[in-house]
């Protein structure tokens, strides 16, 4: 499930990035095991009231040198394009001024929910100093201190209240959602035209519903698919939409809202470094994983060609050492209907449920031909192990000490899963516990 996405909208210095960090840093628990590395800075974990959402640093996003109130417009485009909840931030202790009023005028074309949120109210006599902002129209707002941490809990009680129903964005359990990503102009969207055919038979937009993203269904062989974000649909002319953290936010949207990611390559030009962030993201967001590379007609080659460029990924691309490759051409459609059918094999992968005696003897078998090396004096001990989770496969191993569980020794545990039960094109994760 996705989580839904709160941004912070406001002319400069009312204290968006005091409100931000206090947002984030409150959460009350940190969940477990996603490497979120990459994610900081555009996304942000925050949590309320056992309510996960991610905070876009709409501030973070680079708009080049546009005079002031430009920036404003565009990171509240950016807000009203990309989040569930926008708050609307204002300065207390200086009332309504001509450039909130800009900003209202902008987020009034939005039909998701707007929170005001009134910073600056530092102790209890400045309340009567919210009132003047009821005439921004967005309903009551909320007084708060960024810098004293006052009155958050309200505004956001108010801001997970507005979060969309998650029944609203239907997931089917017989449509595979994927996605394409990667760098300009490695042929995303002649990828997708290929699939869609020539003229886009069924081309559903479904904007309107609060995550505004134009996804395209259609069928191939039986097989419902759902392309999500289809790259190149968008309407493109926004300054933010041509830089780089907005093309990743996008990507990271995407991702989230896919079983299966094509991480597509350009066969013509081999890896570049922006290849391999970009194939983090999908590790990372824990999604079925599929390398093509694509415009292998424009390769020159002989029959060992696609054997080094396949030596080339792996050693580029280790943290994907599950992942298929295919070598395809959008141009001739070589092979680009091959994609699905690997397509279909991750996705059954990655919602793969093994049953727990299965599992046991697995793991039982390969703890016995190779147990655990002891450390400093002490050994660990294998009980039990289960599926505690799929998309990804997420297995729960107990021992006796969690401390002595050694990377490799947790590495090893996982390529006999793989070695048992295939996985191909999915990341598992591993979770040590202690039995208690
Ligand atoms: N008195 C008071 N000052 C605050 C409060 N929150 C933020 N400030 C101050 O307001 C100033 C601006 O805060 P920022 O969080 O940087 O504001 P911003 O909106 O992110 O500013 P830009 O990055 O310029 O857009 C800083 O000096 C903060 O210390 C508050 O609740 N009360
Ligand atoms: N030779 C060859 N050219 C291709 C192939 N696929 C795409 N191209 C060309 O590569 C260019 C970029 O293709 P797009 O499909 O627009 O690439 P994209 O990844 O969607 O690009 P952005 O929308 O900028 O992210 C176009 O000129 C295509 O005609 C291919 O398989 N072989």
């Amino acid at each position: 499930m996705t989580k839904p996405i709160v941004a912070i909208v406001g002319r400069p210095n009312v204290g968006k990035s005091t409100i931000f960090n206090r947002i984030v840093g409150e959460r009350v628990s940190i969940v477990e095991d996603v490497p979120g590395v990459t994610r900081d800075r555009i996304y942000s974990a925050a949590e309320w009231l056992n309510h996960e959402f991610n905070m876009i640093d709409t501030g973070g996003i680079d708009i080049g040198d546009e005079p002031f109130l430009e920036q404003i417009r565009q990171q509240a485009e950016i807000a009203m394009d990309e989040a569930d909840v926008i708050i609307f931030l204002v300065n207390g202790r200086e009332g309504v001024t001509a450039a909130d009023e800009q900003v209202a005028k902008i987020l009034y074309r939005t039909k998701k929910p707007v929170v005001l949120g009134v910073n600056k109210i530092d102790n209890p006599d400045m309340q009567s100093m919210i009132y003047d902002f009821y005439s921004l129209g967005f309903g009551e707002p909320f007084p708060i201190s960024g810098s004293h941490g006052l009155g958050l809990g309200d505004l956001l009680d108010e801001v997970v209240r507005s979060f969309p129903d998650p029944e609203e964005e239907k997931i089917e359990d017989d449509v595979i959602r994927f996605s394409l990503i990667g760098r300009p102009n490695v042929g995303k969207s002649s990828l997708t035209n290929v699939f869609l055919g020539e003229e886009r038979v069924i081309v559903s937009d479904i904007a309107g519903t609060t995550r505004d993203a134009i996804d395209s269904d259609f069928v191939h062989e039986g097989q419902k698919y759902k392309v999500i974000d289809t790259a190149g649909m968008r309407k493109k002319g926004k300054v933010y939409e041509t830089t780089e953290k907005y093309s990743v936010l996008r990507a990271l949207r995407a991702i989230e809202r896919s079983d299966v990611v094509l991480v597509v390559l350009n066969g013509e030009e081999g890896i570049r470094e922006q290849d391999k962030r970009i194939a983090g993201y999908a590790h990372e967001a824990g999604r079925g994983v599929i390398i093509v590379v694509n415009k292998w007609d424009a390769v020159e080659k002989d029959e060992k060609t696609m054997n080094r460029m396949t030596e080339e990924i792996r050693s580029h691309f280790q943290f994907l050492d599950y992942a298929p490759i295919v070598f395809v051409s959008a141009k001739t459609k070589q092979r680009v209907f091959g994609i699905l059918e690997t397509v279909d094999m991750v996705s059954e992968n990655h919602a793969l449920r093994i049953q727990s005696s299965i599992l046991n003897e697995v793991i039982e078998d390969a703890v016995t031909r190779n147990p655990a090396p002891s450390d400093k004096g002490r050994k660990l001990r294998i009980y039990y192990m289960t599926q505690v989770q799929v998309k990804p496969p997420t297995f729960v191993v107990f021992v006796n000490d969690p401390e002595i569980m050694h990377f490799s020794y947790e590495r090893f545990l996982q390529n006999k899963l793989r070695e048992a039960f295939g996985f191909e094109g999915t990341p598992i994760r591993l979770i040590t516990r202690k039995r208690s």
